[in-house]
Formats: C-alpha cells, structure tokens, sequence
C-alpha cells in the first residue's frame, strides 16, 4: 500500500477518521491546561504551572525519570472534583479527535492512597463517564491498573475496588499492571488476575515495554492477558511473534511513547513493521499524550509513516482497535461502518469532506 496524498492531506485523513483508542492513562491524558491550572492551585508541587517550564519537564531521561514525573501529577489530583474535571477534559480531548471509543487506563490505588475517598472517586469518574457520552457521543470504558512497583499492597487494593460489588464501577472491563518491569516481576500478580477474571474482567497488562520478552510470555501464561501493553520486546522472539498472531493477541503499541521514555532510540528503529508482517493484531495507542507531545492523530500519522499506509491501510489499522476492544459486537459493527463510510467518502469526494464533530 502506497500513500497517495501528501503527508497533510494524509493528517486531515486521519484528524477526521472516527478511532478507537485502548491504550491511553487517566492521569497521563492531562492536557497542559489542566496541569497548570491544578499546578497553581497547589503551590507547594513541583511541577511547573508555566507551559514552556511544564514542556521542558516532560522532557524524560529514561522510562524512571518519565515515572517520578508522572508521579508528580498524581499528586496534584487532590479531591474528588480534581477527579472528574480531569476525567471529563480528557474525554473532550478525545472526543475533538474523533474518538468513538476508549478504554482508559485509571490507577485507583494512586488516589486512595492519597486520601481520595473511594467511593467518591468511582462516582467521579463514573459521573464524567457519562456526561462525556451524552455530550460528546464519545464512550469511555476503564481498565484499572495495578502500579506494581508499588508492591502486592496496590494490587490487592485494586483488585477489591474493581470486584467490591458496591465499588465497581458500572464502565470497568478490564485490569491490568503498569509502571516501571525491571524487578517487578509479572508472575507474582497471578492471583490477582485470577480474582480480576473471576470477576468478568478481561487482563490487559503492560509487558515487553521496558524488559525482554520473557516478561511478554509471564504476561500471557501467568496473567492470561487477552491484549498486551506495549509488548516492544516480542520482537526479539519469533516464536512469541507466531504465539501472539496464532492466539490473535493485540498488542496495543504506542510509538512515541517508547521514544519519549526511551525504550526504543528511534522511531526508525520501533519493531512496528516486524509487527506487521508477522500478522499480529497491532492497535495503535498514545499512552500519556499531553506527556510526550503527541496525541492519537499524531500517533496513526507516525504509523502510516513507518509502515508506508494510505487511506485505506489507516482505516484498517483503525478497524484493528475496534476488533481488538471490549466492546460488544453491535458497539463494534457501528464504528467500523463508520469508519468504512467516512473513508469511502474521502476517496470519492477529496480531503476537503466530511468536516469532523467537534466538541
Ligand atoms: O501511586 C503511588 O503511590 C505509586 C507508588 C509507587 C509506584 C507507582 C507507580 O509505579 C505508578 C506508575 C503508573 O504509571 C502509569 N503509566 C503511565 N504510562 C505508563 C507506561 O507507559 N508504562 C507503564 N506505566 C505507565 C501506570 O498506570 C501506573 O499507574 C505509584
Ligand atoms: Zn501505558
């Protein structure tokens, strides 16, 4: 597949094109505005409340620098109002980009460890959930996510949040692990998986971002994660590239993301095209936009660049979200004929059509 418009025609392709985005963080997703905004509301964090200042510090020199940064935000989300505002903005923002669906990575334990009532949390989010569908068409779904450098402590707290009767939010699908691998091995999170699953949830853990492919394979046999984080490393083993293709496991691959942390050197060097043409299920994802200056539109123009797509090659690299989502199959059929219908119009009528929905 060739690209047959010039790159800027391909960009207001995709700006226009109707998305699904599954690998995005709550916190990670806070635009500039809203960190400046909560950053000078609490002077005593050290996270600049200036845009240039605040563009210098996310400015990572390795994935745990990327990490104490990331944990500095958290601490500016104070109360149950900071929650849903932040919830809410970042819903709008996906929304202006066309985003139909997203399952949003939320690190509960984050927040209760810092005081926020955990009843309160879940009515934020869930609140902001449903105003951002009733306002924006967009639909919002949670996965909540262990942060397992922070021990077995955080994953037992978050698997009671997500299986509490009481607690579960009526938009969580899924569970999963995130934060820094090198020593926090996967296996030691089995049983909590196991209770997740129990619970309906499906397993979505981060793996192969940050460590080799070994932590992939404990994704998989020991979590029996149905897609998985990043997973760059699954390059490295063909037989794991066939186990993912065979077993129709999507990886959800962020590029920028692994350039901003340093996991890859280069985006010419990113193992996307090996994905590829080992036929795995590649979704693409931004992971924490506002962070490394990208956002899902930039995400597909990085992708049909690195793997030389045109209209239709993008449309199906934004199909593969959808196949690869926790949505139902009616909630799929509609975005993908959506996607189908915005994409035949294009090619028939020129770039300058349909003109996108924005919030
Ligand atoms: O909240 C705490 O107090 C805490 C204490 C110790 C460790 C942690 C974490 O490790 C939090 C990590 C946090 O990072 C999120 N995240 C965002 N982007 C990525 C990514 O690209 N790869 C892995 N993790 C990522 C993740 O959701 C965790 O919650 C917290
Ligand atoms: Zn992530």
């Amino acid at each position: 597949m060739t690209a047959q418009h010039a790159p800027r025609d391909r960009h207001a392709f995709i700006a226009g094109l109707p998305k699904a985005e599954l690998h995005v963080h709550h916190v990670g997703s806070a635009s500039p505005r809203i960190v400046s905004e909560l950053a000078a509301r609490h002077p005593d964090s050290k996270v600049p409340s200036d845009p240039e200042a605040l563009a210098e510090y996310f400015t990572f020199t390795d994935f745990a620098h990327f990490i104490d940064v990331y944990l500095s935000v958290v601490d500016l989300i104070r109360t149950p109002e900071d929650v849903r505002l932040l919830t809410y903005e970042v819903a709008r923002d996906l929304a202006r980009q066309q985003v139909r669906y997203a399952e949003l990575t939320v690190t509960p334990f984050s927040s209760t460890r810092r005081g926020i009532d955990e009843r309160a949390f879940m009515d934020a989010i869930e609140d902001a959930r449903k105003a951002a569908e009733a306002e924006f068409g967009t639909v919002l779904r949670w996965c909540f996510d262990i942060p397992g450098e922070a021990g077995l402590e955080s994953a037992e707290e978050t698997v009671r949040l997500a299986t509490d009767d009481r607690l579960r939010p009526e938009g969580l699908v899924s569970f999963g692990l995130g934060g820094p691998e090198i020593g926090v091995p996967r296996p030691q999170f089995k049983p909590y998986f196991d209770r997740a699953l129990a619970a309906g949830l499906h397993s979505v853990p981060h793996a192969g971002e940050t460590t080799g492919p070994q932590t992939v394979w404990d994704a998989l046999h020991e979590l029996r994660a149905e897609r998985i984080g990043h997973g760059t490393s699954a390059a490295q083993d063909p037989r794991l590239l066939e186990y993912l293709a065979e077993h129709r496991i999507a990886l959800e691959v962020c590029p920028t993301s692994n350039i901003a942390t340093r996991a890859v050197r280069t985006l010419d060097e990113h193992p996307l095209k090996e994905f590829v043409r080992a036929g795995l299920l590649v979704t693409i994802n931004s992971d924490d936009p506002p962070m490394f200056g990208t956002d899902l539109t930039n995400e597909y123009a990085v992708a049909a660049r690195l793997l030389d797509l045109d209209e239709r090659g993008i449309a199906e690299l934004a199909k593969n979200a959808v196949h690869a989502s926790f949505l139902d199959e009616a909630g799929k059929a509609r975005i993908v004929e959506e996607i189908d219908a915005y994409t035949a119009q294009w090619l028939a009528a020129g770039p300058q059509v349909p003109g996108p929905r924005t919030p």
